[in-house]
């Protein structure tokens, strides 16, 4: 079985990248790279991390008016990612955009709430209902859209696969048991994500900050 991990490949360095992504290709089923990568190194980088070989997955978060981010997606097609991320919030005319100029094997993810966000933080940009409303109302958005699934945490995605059955649920914040939370609020351990119904656990620090990263994502995939 193709592994659900896709590991966040988050760092400037292209040779870094190059040598994460040899590293943990035995254990992983794809990597992601964001735009920390992006910024530093464009398209020219991703092709460049295209020969390992893995399903890679674009996160740019792309959140415009709607002809900005389907131009923009259009530009990034060439590159033919597996997985892209946009944000719901952009809105469903925006969200529709974006799966309307994407490949057609390209899928199309919303993010709904980042998962470095807690019920405070939503509150404070104006959300006053729980990350857990907020997400179902957002997922309901992306389906209506044409999107392929979204991003959201471990703690929502039951609520949300259950609203939508054959989604495809990209699932952030996760943490092996004991480790370092960092700047994310809402996270679960990799066997907590997966049996809770995510499509793709997405991990990064805990692998890409380890003394071996390979050992790091072995271990994660042995933890399954
Ligand atoms: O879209 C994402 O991938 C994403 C959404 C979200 O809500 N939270 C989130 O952490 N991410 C990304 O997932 C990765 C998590 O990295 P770590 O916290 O190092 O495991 C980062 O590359 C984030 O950009």
């Amino acid at each position: 079985m193709t592994s659900p991990v896709f590991i966040a490949i988050d760092t400037p360095d292209l040779s870094r990248a190059q040598r994460l992504a040899a590293a943990v290709r035995p254990h992983a089923g794809g990597i992601k790279l964001g735009l920390e990568f992006f910024v530093a190194n464009g398209p020219g980088g991703v092709r460049g991390l295209a020969c390992e070989g893995l399903p890679i997955f674009l996160d740019l978060k792309l959140h415009d008016i709607p002809n900005t981010v389907g131009k923009a997606v259009a530009a990034l097609a060439p590159l033919r990612p597996a997985v892209l991320t946009v944000h719901a919030a952009g809105g469903e005319a925006m969200l529709a955009a974006a799966r309307a100029a994407a490949p057609e094997d390209t899928k199309v993810v919303a993010v709904t709430v980042l998962t470095s966000l807690d019920d405070g933080d939503l509150a404070d940009i104006g959300v006053c209902d729980a990350a857990d409303v907020q997400v179902r109302r957002l997922a309901d958005l992306s389906r209506r859209a044409g999107c392929d699934g979204i991003v959201c945490s471990g703690a929502e995605v039951a609520g949300a696969r259950a609203a939508w059955p054959d989604g495809y649920f990209v699932v952030p914040g996760v943490r092996p048991a004991g480790s370092d939370t960092g700047d994310q609020k809402r996270v679960m351990t990799p066997a907590q994500a997966l049996a809770a119904g995510a499509s793709m656990l997405v991990v990064g620090r805990p692998v890409t900050a380890a003394e071996s990263p390979a050992e790091a994502a072995r271990a994660i995939a042995a933890s399954l």
